[in-house]
């Protein structure tokens, strides 16, 4: 279960225990933790900040302490805003603390350095009192962990703030937070563990996981009676002369999502390459002249719509969109230039009576929204979950961890994947996928999650036999094909 800090908040309170006993508990198996992996002879450097992520780290100290543990504490704040990390203070010896001048060098001599600065109350930067010792704490070789959140890192919307403090072990409290499935983006910690407390269990997260098992159940079954057609039809519309290539990988991606009756409208240009390449879809060729009968014609006939992968010289690019988005009653998937087509006119989004799927990478996404890519970065999943709602699309937002965004506001954050997918191509396969798994099914949101998990997992599955750099996405199809015959 991956929670907000809202949430995380709200089963504590219905926990029937105070602060104080959550704390005590938090520093008690915090305590084991370190025991398990250190010797008592190793000097252990704790370094606390002000709130209740302080409180942690004081009661953690006097854990150790009392299991003869070579421990000191760096108070970094005389001040602390909560009773409950005053009064854990108070009851450590004076002795423990190092002074202010001896601050540099305690960080340089320790073995083991745990990082109970900010949880997750953080917000914005690092503060300047801070910087020296975080540049400093960063820089040492001692074996790091940090208290549920890695100071400097905002749990909920994964922005980090420079020189945010780095870890070995990330210890999160009851549940993983958002930004603990964020790593690929930010790189704070090597490994995250939950050291579960005694919270009612919580019933609700708006973040929805994806795992093997459930992909395996949620997996579009043949039924025996079907036939051709059956398993839902696609329609994919794009490529140009030049970039037929994007075409074919979106028919690849629609084939290895298991449909059994395929449509392709391209271009006349590239028709000859595509029917040479491939042979079992129909093939519907235009031109700018007869785009839009040649569409109207096949559009009752399929249950999701692909459009815009490798479509950049497409000179009816603009008319097809209009067209799709105005008369398609099934789902539609605008990739790479449908996306593109749609900046300074995003209004058409809010005219809309279907359903839109979008899918850019964070650089289109931030182009197609008007803001800088840094922005965008600092706060991606609340913006991305704003222009969901508004626009009323379900938005793939496509990273190393790929976001998938409902019009409800609810998020899938995947954790598949590698960067040998980080290629040319990579994106064209991905829709083909997402457009072969909704004309499927009739749950958008799950269908888009199945395409997404699926595709990072099949290039995890390829480093088996390849090195990362020479994953090809052509490569994928085979994985995916080997992996519904051992597990679905
Ligand atoms: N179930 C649990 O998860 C439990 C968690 N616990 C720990 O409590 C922290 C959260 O505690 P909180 O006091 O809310 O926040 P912090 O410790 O992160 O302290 C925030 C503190 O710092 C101030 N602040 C925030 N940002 C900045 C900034 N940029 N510059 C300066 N100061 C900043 C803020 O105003 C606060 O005063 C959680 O992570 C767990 O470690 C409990 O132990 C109970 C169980």
């Amino acid at each position: 279960m991956i929670v907000t800090v809202n949430t995380m908040k709200q089963c504590e309170q219905n926990s029937g225990l105070s602060n104080f006993e959550l704390m005590e508990q938090v520093g008690f198996k915090l305590a084991i933790e370190i025991m398990n992996r250190h010797k008592q002879h190793e000097n252990i450097v704790i370094v606390c900040g002000k709130g209740n992520n302080a409180g942690d780290g004081f009661v953690l100290a006097r854990y150790l302490l009392d299991s003869n543990y070579h421990v000191s504490v760096i108070a970094l704040y005389s001040e602390l805003t909560t009773p409950e990390s005053q009064e854990n203070m108070k009851k450590l010896p004076k002795k423990i603390f190092v002074k202010k001048n001896d601050i540099f060098n305690s960080i340089e001599n320790a073995n083991v350095l745990v990082d109970a600065v900010f949880g997750f109350g953080f917000k914005f930067e690092i503060p300047s009192e801070c910087k020296e010792v975080f540049v400093q704490y960063n820089q040492s070789k001692a074996v790091k962990y940090s208290i549920d959140i890695n100071s400097g890192a905002e749990a909920d919307t994964g922005h980090i703030a420079c020189d945010a403090l780095k870890s070995h072990i990330t210890f999160a409290l009851g549940y993983k937070k958002i930004i603990h499935v964020l790593r690929k983006d930010h790189h704070l910690f090597d490994e995250c563990i939950v050291i579960p407390i005694d919270i009612k269990e919580c019933d609700h997260s708006e973040l929805v996981e994806m795992t093997q098992e459930q992909f395996v159940k949620e997996f579009p079954r043949i039924q025996e009676d079907a036939y051709k057609g059956q398993e839902g039809i696609p329609l994919i519309v794009g490529g140009c002369y030049g970039m037929a290539g994007a075409t074919c990988l979106n028919i690849l991606g629609a084939k290895a999502s298991g449909i059994s009756y395929l449509h392709v409208a391209c271009d006349e240009k590239i028709y000859p390459i595509l029917a040479t390449k491939e042979i079992t879809p129909v093939f519907h060729p235009f031109t700018l002249d007869t785009v839009g009968s040649v569409l109207k014609e096949v559009l009752p006939k399929v249950k999701c719509i692909a459009f815009g992968s490798g479509a950049t010289y497409l000179d009816s690019k603009k008319v097809i969109l209009e067209l799709l988005l105005q008369q398609s009653t099934c789902p539609v998937v605008l990739d790479a230039e449908g996306i593109r087509c749609l900046q300074n006119n995003l209004y058409i989004l809010k005219l809309v009576r279907t359903q839109v799927i979008l899918t850019p990478h964070l650089k289109e996404f931030a182009d197609l929204i008007g803001m800088s890519l840094e922005s965008l970065k600092t706060n991606k999943l609340e913006i991305a979950k704003e222009f969901a709602k508004e626009y009323h699309v379900t938005l793939v937002l496509k990273g190393p961890h790929t976001l998938v965004v409902s019009s409800q506001g609810e998020v899938y954050i995947n954790q598949t994947g590698n960067a040998g997918l980080a290629k040319a191509g990579s994106g064209d396969f991905l829709t083909g996928l997402i457009t072969g798994f909704i004309a499927q099914k009739r749950d958008v949101f799950m269908a888009v999650i199945l395409a997404v998990w699926l595709h990072g997992h099949a290039a995890d599955l390829a480093l088996k036999n390849h090195h990362q750099r020479m994953i090809q996405i052509e490569d994928l199809k085979q994985e995916i094909e080997q992996f519904y015959f051992d597990q679905c």
